[in-house]
């Protein structure tokens, strides 16, 4: 294979005609299967993917040729100005769409012979590609609005865009253009939202006219190798080089497990406000970039709008986190770098690298429905990703990850380097596998009457609960009176008033698995909607709702995890049967590694137990078999991560 530096502006014309030639043999690329002014809003919330993977590529900016091959005065196509500086080069594709929906980009890997250049034309796919000529409204409208991200973050989950690829493939071009469509939508979509979810409570509710009932916050975070600062934060101090000093900002999990770092966050409460403060961030971006003398790809900067529903306070905030990931450098790159430099390469390649483990362990996980370990503590990046990769987490996620690459044939090798890093994420959907057998723990294979017999218990219970409170205070004032009432007998058959009618909650059809995938604000919408008697007042109701798809989504994670810590036992179970009883703890530790671990740990080894085990006891899980376990795998996790980091420090260090 050619690389950049081998390939000549004289190869180009050569290199032109193979290609056109290549073309010709080839079927006429296919292009999106509905246009985008007949793009339906988004499909059923079955059919979207955890993870979507976009390809784009961008058009040749002007002279660009002629730069990348530094001026080639002896090239055969170049145009020279009177001075004699070469203006124009003729332009050769390294990327060609072949299909944009199922995407596939073809890049054009070039290289030499002895009878002269060659080019390899290697196909990649993704969900979706974009080439040069979709503008910035389609791709957002068909990888956020399609996708349903906007809503998935006002209904309490995460939504993540990530834009990846090679300095000055357009990252930044995409990601800016999301940030200010999201903030042109985001609150109409949530007055839309807002007014609905009113209606169901009542008309008179006093902003049902408005729909105002989001709240929004929004943080910006630069993570620089391995330092994170807030864009927000305004500073007048610089250091010796004229660069703005930003605090360092700790990333870590706090006591309950949250990664929220310490960062300015403004309330915002309007497309204006929320464009004003976005343009500010990137300012402060694009300064710091500049004076630090490099582009904005050395640093990863995360934007994160954080929504909180006035109406449902105890349901989870929804996030949409936006990020403009660093560039990717090859070795080759960073050799002429200083030390700092080459310290943020490795550390942004060792980012980049664990990100892709992370969303290929999702992508994986939701495709085939069953456990995959994702390993989001091994660095920074992917820690203040959890809300996406931690399995464990009741909200749902999506994340969409663009992949740019550059438009040039001097650039393919990078962009080969770009397309297989995000090609693997796309997966199938997860097969029809038929019914699974009924597991009563299990809301998943639930069918229709067992799911109408579990809410009626749901809700039986609340009514239970309010009686005996009823008769207790009845009780209370009778005992003050010197008087006795008869004891709260057993409710008759349809005595008991629920409040709502069930099958309206979940119609002739529909399952716990439905039921499962609707966000909390739907479900508590279509509970006010089933409300049937003043048995249970709204407030009553919104949160007995919130409870109900609470115990709903916790049998669901809980099912899942019993079906984690089987695929970890039966692995174990096959360890030992091939390797034969080795001295193994729990898990797949041995003796060293877990003493090395608790001699890393110190005194907050036995904290950190202890803390998790009275955790446990008070949420009622089973520590044993469940909690016990999963908490040494964290500890062990995070100690291997600090091991792998040492090791890698020690190989730059050793390498330098
Ligand atoms: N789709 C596009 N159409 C037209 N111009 C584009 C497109 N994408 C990018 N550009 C232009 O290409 C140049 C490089 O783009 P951009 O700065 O977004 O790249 P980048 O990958 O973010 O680079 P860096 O990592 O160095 O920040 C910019 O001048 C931008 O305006």
């Amino acid at each position: 294979m050619a690389s950049s530096s081998t390939l000549t502006s004289t190869h180009l014309p050569i290199l032109r005609t193979i290609l056109d030639e290549w073309h010709q043999k080839q079927p006429v690329p296919k292009s999106f299967p509905v246009p985008l002014a007949e793009l339906q809003s988004p499909p059923s919330k079955d059919k979207l993917k955890d993870v979507i993977v976009a390809f784009r590529t961008r058009p040749p900016l002007a002279n660009e040729t002629a730069d990348k091959f530094h001026a080639d005065l002896y090239a055969k196509d170049a145009v020279v100005d009177e001075a004699g500086k070469i203006f124009s080069l003729q332009f050769c594709a390294g990327i060609t769409v072949a299909s944009t929906e199922p995407g596939v980009f073809f890049a054009h890997i070039p290289g030499m012979k002895w009878s002269g250049p060659t080019l390899t034309h290697k196909p990649y796919e993704a969900d979706l590609a974009f080439g040069p000529g979709v503008d910035n409204e389609e791709v957002y409208q068909r990888t956020v609005v399609v996708n349903d991200m906007l809503s998935l973050a006002l209904s309490g989950g995460v939504g993540c865009i990530l834009a990846y690829g090679q300095t000055g493939s357009g990252k930044t071009f995409t990601m800016e253009s999301v940030e200010h469509r999201v903030a042109r939508d985001l609150f109409d979509q949530a007055r839309v939202m807002g007014k609905r979810l009113l209606l169901a409570q009542g008309a008179d509710h006093p902003k049902a006219d408005t729909g105002d009932i989001f709240e929004f916050s929004v943080t910006f975070l630069e993570l620089l190798g391995k330092h994170a600062s807030d864009l927000l934060e305004l500073t007048e101090k610089v250091d010796e080089n004229g660069n703005p000093v930003r605090t360092e900002i700790p990333v870590r999990e706090d006591k309950v497990g949250n990664v929220r770092p310490n960062l300015v966050a403004s309330i915002v409460s309007s497309s204006e406000e929320l464009e004003v403060l976005i343009n500010k961030a990137l300012s402060h971006r694009r300064t710091s970039a500049t004076l630090r003398n490099a582009t904005s790809s050395r640093s990863h900067a995360m934007l994160t709008i954080t929504v909180k529903n006035t109406l449902l306070p105890y349901a989870d905030e929804g996030q949409l986190i936006l990020v403009d990931l660093a560039g990717s450098e090859r070795h080759e790159d960073s050799k002429d770098h200083n030390k700092q430099r080459m310290d943020e390469a490795r550390d942004n390649n060792k980012s980049l690298m664990n990100l892709k483990e992370c969303v290929r362990a999702k992508a994986k996980m939701a495709a085939e429905d069953g456990f995959v370990h994702i390993p989001w503590r091994s660095n920074k990046l992917t820690m203040l990703l959890k809300p996406i990769f931690d399995i464990e987490s009741r909200q749902p996620s999506r994340a969409v990850i663009i992949a740019h690459v550059s438009p040039h044939i001097q650039d393919t090798v990078h962009s080969t380097n770009t397309l297989s890093y995000a090609a693997p994420f796309k997966t199938a959907p997860p097969k029809p596998r038929g019914p699974a057998p009924y597991d009563a723990k299990d809301p998943r294979t639930w069918d229709h009457d067992k799911t109408v017999e579990w809410l009626t218990a749901q809700f039986t219970a609340r009514a239970m609960k309010s009686r005996q409170a009823a008769w207790n205070v009845m009780e209370k004032q009778a005992k003050l009176g010197g008087k006795r009432i008869e004891p709260l007998a057993a409710p008759k058959p349809g005595e008991l008033d629920l409040g709502v009618d069930i099958s309206k909650i979940c119609p002739a059809g529909s399952t716990a698995k439905n039921l499962g995938v609707l966000y909390t604000p739907q479900f508590v919408q279509r509970c006010l909607e089933a409300r049937n008697s003043p048995a249970l007042t709204l407030d009553e109701l919104n949160h007995t709702a919130v409870d109900i798809i609470g115990n709903l989504f916790y049998l669901i994670l809980t099912a899942k995890t019993r079906k984690r810590n089987e695929i970890m036992k039966s692995r174990k179970k096959l360890t030992t049967e091939v390797y034969g009883d080795a001295p193994r703890m729990i898990k797949d530790y041995d003796e060293e590694e877990f003493l090395e671990a608790q001699i890393y740990y110190g005194l907050d080894w036995s904290k950190l137990v202890v803390g998790a085990q009275q955790k446990c006891k008070e949420e009622g899980k089973d520590w044993e078999g469940d909690m016990y376990p999963r908490t040494l795998d964290d500890l062990m996790d995070k100690f291997r991560a600090h091991k792998a980091s040492l090791a890698a420090q020690k190989a730059s260090d050793a390498e330098e």
